[in-house]
């Protein structure tokens, strides 16, 4: 067999310890210096002509910013408005920094079913964090007015929408009937939306926003009754 083969790899030329002295450093890598983080979602060409998006803000920029928030609502912006979809839609994300026509095979598919709420957590007053609440519970088991009453009760729905005023704001989560009164200034959310949850029933609201949220237990002590569905 020929020794210098090119296709017999059973053995290979190894280079003089001599010779690797003479090895120039690495090379940087060409053009490494030039890459750049982006933000680039889209360009502007696809914000106009992809008619599965629809457009709610004047710049393509600030589109840009309410996709991105609204797919990953952990980093979202909470002063913008947030992008509406049509059902059965789909988000295309291009990658950062690349061109989107080799992305064709890539494509990730969002299903617009998926609508994360605004987060607005608002920063809490002095005296009223969590933390705060927490101990409030500790040392005041009444927050929900009781006043020697069992929190078995049975509560029409009628009843519930009577209160509504300060002092006695009531709602209800889950079945159960809770007054929020004591709660409102500790809300992460605000005093406003808990407002939205006063004389009715809040499930829906509550679990759109945080269903992770247990307030079974942050509400224990302002548990006022159980929900009569039989009235
Ligand atoms: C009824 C009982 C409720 C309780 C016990 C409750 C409790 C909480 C808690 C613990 C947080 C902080 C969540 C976190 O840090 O992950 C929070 C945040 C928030 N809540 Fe509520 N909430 C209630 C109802 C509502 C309702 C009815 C609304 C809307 C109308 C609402 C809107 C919000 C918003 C916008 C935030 C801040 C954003 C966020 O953390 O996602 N909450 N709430």
């Amino acid at each position: 067999m020929d020794d210098h083969d090119s296709n017999d790899f059973t053995f290979c030329k190894v280079d003089s310890q001599a010779d690797n002295d003479h090895v120039d450093s690495p090379k940087p890598i060409p053009d490494v210096n030039k890459i750049t983080l982006e933000d680039n979602f889209f360009d502007d060409k696809d914000l106009k002509s992809n008619d599965s998006f629809q457009d709610q803000s004047s710049s393509a920029n600030m589109h840009k910013k309410n996709v991105a928030s609204s797919v990953f609502p952990l980093f979202g912006s909470t002063d913008m408005p947030q992008p509406d979809f049509k059902s059965n839609e789909s988000l295309v994300l291009g990658a950062a920094g690349t061109n989107r026509d080799s992305l064709d095979g890539l494509k990730l598919q969002i299903p617009a079913r998926i609508k994360p709420a605004v987060r607005a957590k608002v920063p809490f007053e002095k005296g009223y964090s969590q933390m705060d609440w927490l101990k409030l519970t500790r040392t005041h088991p009444d927050l929900a007015g009781l006043k020697g009453q069992t929190n078995r009760r049975l509560i029409t729905m009628d009843e519930v929408k009577k209160h509504k005023t300060e002092g006695s704001l009531w709602t209800i989560l889950k079945g159960r009937v809770y007054n929020l009164s004591p709660y409102m200034k500790f809300h992460p959310g605000g005093v406003d939306m808990l407002m939205k949850a006063t004389g009715k029933d809040c499930t829906s609201l509550f679990n759109k926003y945080h269903a992770w949220v247990n307030a079974e237990f942050l509400l224990e002590k302002c548990l006022v009754g159980v929900l009569d569905n039989d009235p």
